[in-house]
């Protein structure tokens, strides 16, 4: 598990270091489909599996960043990088790259632009899967009462926080929001007594 991360580490600075997020959006896009092709090989599976996730500007505007914390903190994942970040519209832009062709896609960039996100990484068992389950679906309105979004959101607009919604998509979210540097490996103590 170290050896890959290392070498995914290596792999995604050497490809930053190269093109770097500044360059246009179509190349940044093909460095990043590169990137996630090569995080693939790292050893992040089974109880090493890590989630992408963001209380986007609306959560953070409504004080909601300790209650999303809180709530991964007692399903029992290990918090493995957290920051306040404005992001910058060429990172939404690649972020978003799937959902360039939607009629929403430049209020979805606005409103991701429009203040501060929390973005965070979080590692277990089947996170991702879990992480999902724990948001809700993507309109408040299908989310259940004791999901995220069934519990502090009613548009899909407005929706507070995202997840990776796949392993691979995970990978590539972590690799383009964090330097290697921000993702830190720590043991934590209850872990015996959740696996
Ligand atoms: O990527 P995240 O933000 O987790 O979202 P998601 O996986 O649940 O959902 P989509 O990719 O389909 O949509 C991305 C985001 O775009 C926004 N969005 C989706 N559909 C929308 C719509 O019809 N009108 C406005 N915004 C929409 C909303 O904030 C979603 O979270
Ligand atoms: N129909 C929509 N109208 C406005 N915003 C939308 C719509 N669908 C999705 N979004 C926004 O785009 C984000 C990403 O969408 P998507 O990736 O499909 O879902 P999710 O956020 O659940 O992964 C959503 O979280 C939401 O903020």
């Amino acid at each position: 598990m170290l050896a890959g991360n290392s070498v995914l580490s290596l792999e995604c600075w050497f490809e930053f270091d190269t093109f770097g997020l500044s360059c246009r959006w179509p190349q940044a896009h093909a460095v990043l489909k590169l990137n996630s092709s090569l995080c693939a090989v790292s050893g992040w599976t089974g109880v090493n599996e890590r989630t992408f996730i963001a209380v986007k500007p609306d959560g953070v505007q409504r004080k909601l960043v300790g209650e999303i914390v809180r709530r991964f903190e007692k399903r029992g994942f290990k918090l493995v990088a957290l920051k306040l970040i404005k992001a910058s519209e060429e990172l939404l832009r690649e972020h978003y790259w799937e959902l360039r062709n939607k009629p929403f896609y430049s209020t979805l960039i606005s409103y991701m632009s429009s203040g501060p996100v929390v973005a965070m990484v979080w590692q277990g068992l089947d996170v991702v899967k879990t992480a999902r389950k724990m948001l809700g679906e993507t309109n408040p309105a299908d989310s259940l009462p004791g999901t995220i979004r069934g519990d502090f959101c009613v548009e899909v607009g407005r929706n507070v926080i995202h997840g990776s919604d796949s392993v691979e998509s995970a990978q590539k979210e972590i690799c383009l929001w964090f330097r290697q540097g921000e993702l830190h490996r720590w043991e934590s103590s209850p872990n015996n007594w959740i696996y």
